[in-house]
């Protein structure tokens, strides 16, 4: 549907289908392997629940929805990872600056060590949940994060401002 509408991208893997339609990580690394495969570019997102940070197991549940991701990708030019604390997706509580930062450059390191230096040096890491007007600026400095996948601001005119903070390192 997408493809006949003309639409280039698709979102795949966010928190609300993993834990409302129980998609697996393996169902989401063969959705992108589909989405590839009809010339789509696909925007995968990733990202661990409340309980699992506080558990301590924020890379290892990261990796393995990377893995399942990393494994179906022909192509890395035609995806951005996208990592959505699910805590912090709609509820007003954005991840620390340092937090983004933190779990993006593992992300990357993630990639350096399992794909390659070419490919984690390429690929757009960005970040989502609650990002605003008054937040993006901080979160756009951190050194992995490229860019932000916003819900409920892109609604609002702050939505220039973000935009406008997540193009200053491509200028
Ligand atoms: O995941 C998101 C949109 O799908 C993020 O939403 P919010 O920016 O409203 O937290």
């Amino acid at each position: 549907m997408l493809v006949n509408l003309s639409i280039p991208w698709v979102i795949i893997g966010h928190s609300e289908r993993r834990a409302l339609l129980n998609e697996s990580n393996e169902f989401v690394g063969d959705k992108v392997a589909y989405a590839l495969s009809q010339g789509l570019k696909v925007i995968a997102c990733i990202g661990e629940t409340l309980e699992e940070r506080e558990s301590g197991s924020t890379m290892a549940v990261v990796a393995a929805q990377t893995k399942a991701i990393a494994g179906k990708v022909t192509n890395w030019d035609n995806v951005v990872l996208a990592y959505e604390p699910v805590w912090a997706i709609g509820t007003g509580k954005v991840a620390t600056p340092a937090q983004a930062q933190e779990v993006h450059c593992e992300l990357r390191k993630w990639l350096h060590e399992n794909v390659g230096g070419d490919i984690a040096a390429s690929t757009r890491i960005i970040y989502g949940g609650s990002v605003n007007g008054a937040n993006c600026k901080e979160l756009a400095a951190q050194p992995d994060v490229d860019g932000f996948l916003v819900g409920g601001a892109s609604l609002k005119p702050e939505f220039v401002d973000i935009i406008k903070a997540a193009m200053v390192k491509k200028n």
